[in-house]
């Protein structure tokens, strides 16, 4: 897969993936904010009805503590009233006891407070008299139906009692003693914290003086026990029947719990009490019922948009691919797409037109590039050819050039270096002198009586006599590495680097022997022959005279030599 490929494939699936990331993001943030707002609804709805419902069976507790002492003090009111004092007691206490069997014990006393009956009887030796409990006393001394507090029991037991009594009148209306029977503390309530604790609920009851009357199982109080003042007794005195509290601490085992106080008619105190475990449980179980459906309903969302984005992501690879056989391989193949959106399809087609055009217009480009290709093959090779040509041409006129060059330093009648070459060549060896710091000789060669010979024997005598000369001197310049000029008439120059002024006299003399040697006839020369007088002169890069002055000391050398006789050389100063 190329570089191409896989981008592509990343591109679809980062589109399908972030959508389904995103839409699962966007639906868990829904569900968590509205869970969280729903479970803050829940939770101050739980805690209003929970406050409802411990206000409601407070308020019941409380009738159902009130009616059930009612009822008991309406019994033995009854028989203080209507009984005559000389009864049966026993069996009047018994039929009593036998309708209300929440009394444990019953007795009558009189004036005094000697116990006349009991039930059950008292056993032999206990104490007969109970002119010291309060409900003796308070039915005595008010003439009044009295509840008690909560009190310890002494002639059947020790359990914590509550004692209801009345007073006991004779035929005349007068006050003969007191009716009392006693329940067992739990007994006042024991009905009601019965159904309450199928409900987890608690109930804690107190009497008017603050004393523990009866204290649910969980509960770290007993009958007869006093609170101490913290916050749970403060809550009880201000017991308004409404309010809900929250305290810690408030179970044996430490939990805490959500309690509703309220006040008796009798003016005991009643608290009934919940764990704040149980409403925490029923949150989370309202949390439970209200995430579960919406979870699901974020999955099903979930996948449902999957599919949908699947409608749309596959048709788009489809796109891509097709793009992409064009694009790389220049392959022009139609994007059909099989039950795609509506959007999707008017894409494919609209691609499928630019694909078209697109293959159109590469074909006529290739062809003009053909073309074009062709054109410019053909104008290299006419350049090429051209090129040629010009070189050839170029060639030709540089070696024109140079013999023209040749001919113009070049003396037509010796072939050897015109009186020009020879200038050129004494600037040329000059320069080279002075930078390399060598002397340069030069030679000044004069044919001796050569108007008499021309006068004898012809010009075109002499010219032949100039060219044989020439001939020898060349053989020996070329000897010697000397450059030779022809400058002027029947007078030659012969230029040679590095040599003083001995070795210029050894050339010189070579020369005029030579020529001697070569015995051409001349027939109006003393010797018979041709022969040349030779000047010469050397000169160092220190001499200051320059050329000009070489060439003019040759010349001096040159007269001396003619002066002194003619084929000799002689020396300049
Ligand atoms: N044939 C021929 N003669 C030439 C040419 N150039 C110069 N001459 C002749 O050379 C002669 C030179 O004569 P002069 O200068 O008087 O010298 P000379 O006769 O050689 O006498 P000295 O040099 O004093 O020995 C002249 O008669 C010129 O006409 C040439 O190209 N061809």
């Amino acid at each position: 897969m190329s570089g191409g490929e896989a981008g592509a494939t990343r591109l679809t699936a980062s589109l399908a993936a972030r959508a389904r990331r995103g839409l699962l993001l966007i639906g868990l943030l829904a569900v968590l904010l509205s869970g969280v707002h729903l479970l803050w609804t829940h939770y101050q709805l739980r805690l209003a009805a929970m406050a409802g419902t411990l206000a409601m069976v407070a308020e019941l507790s409380a009738e159902h503590v009130d009616d059930t002492l009612q009822h008991h003090l309406a019994a033995v009111a009854v028989l203080g009233a209507l009984a005559p004092v000389e009864s049966d007691w026993p069996r009047y206490l018994g039929e009593v006891r036998t309708r209300f069997p929440a009394f444990v014990t019953m007795l009558v006393a009189d004036a005094r407070g000697d116990v006349l009956a009991s039930v059950p009887a008292l056993p032999a030796g206990s104490r007969q008299n109970v002119a010291d409990r309060a409900y003796f006393s308070e039915p005595m001394r008010h003439g009044r139906p009295y509840v008690s507090d909560v009190f310890r029991g002494r002639g059947h037991g020790n359990e914590p009692i509550v004692a209801v009594s009345a007073p006991l009148f004779d035929a005349e209306g007068r006050m003969a003693g007191v009716v009392e029977g006693s329940m067992l503390s739990d007994d006042v309530v024991r009905i009601r914290t019965g159904l309450m604790a199928r409900g987890d609920l608690a109930l804690l009851l107190l009497d008017g003086a603050g004393q523990v009357v009866h204290a649910s199982a969980g509960l770290p109080f007993a009958p007869l026990d006093r609170l101490p003042p913290d916050r749970l007794r403060t809550v009880l005195e201000q017991a308004d029947g409404r309010t809900l509290h929250r305290l810690a601490g408030l179970y044996a085992d430490g939990a805490s719990g959500l309690l509703v106080a309220t006040v008796t008619p009798l003016g005991w105190r009643i608290a009934v009490i919940v764990p704040e475990a149980r409403l925490r449980g029923e949150l989370l179980l309202d949390l439970f019922k209200l995430l579960l459906p919406a979870l699901l309903a974020v999955v099903a969302v979930w996948w449902v948009s999957a599919r949908v984005a699947r409608r749309f992501v596959d048709p788009l690879r489809e796109v891509i691919a097709r793009l992409r056989l064009f694009a790389f391989h220049a392959d022009p193949q139609p994007i059909r797409l099989a039950g795609a959106p509506r959007e999707l399809a008017e894409l494919a087609e609209a691609f499928n037109h630019l694909i078209d055009r697109l293959g159109r217009a590469f074909r006529d480009v290739n062809q003009a590039l053909a073309v074009q290709k062709r054109l410019r093959e053909q104008l290299e090779r006419v350049v090429a050819e051209r090129e040629q040509e010009i070189a050839r041409r170029t060639e030709e006129l540089r070696l024109a050039v140079d013999a023209l060059r040749e001919d113009s330093l070049t003396d037509a009648l010796t072939g050897v270096g015109n009186y020009r070459g020879y200038r050129l060549a004494l600037d040329r060896l000059w320069a080279q002198a002075l930078e390399r710091g060598m002397p340069l000789a030069a030679l000044v060669i004069d044919i001796d009586y050569f108007k008499f010979y021309n006068d004898s024997l012809g010009h075109p005598e002499g010219d032949q006599c100039l060219r044989a000369v020439a001939a020898i001197l060349r053989d020996l310049a070329r000897r010697e590495r000397a450059e030779l000029g022809r400058s002027g008439g029947e007078e030659f120059v012969l230029l040679l680097p590095d040599r003083d002024s001995a070795a210029a006299a050894r050339v010189a003399e070579q020369v005029r022997r030579a020529v001697e040697t070569a015995a051409m006839p001349h027939p109006d020369s003393p010797s018979g022959r041709v022969t040349v007088s030779v000047g010469y002169a050397s000169r160092g890069p220190g001499d200051e005279r320059g050329a000009e002055a070489l060439i003019a000391a040759a010349d001096q050398a040159l007269y001396r030599a003619k002066r002194e006789g003619r084929n000799r050389i002689a020396g300049a100063a």
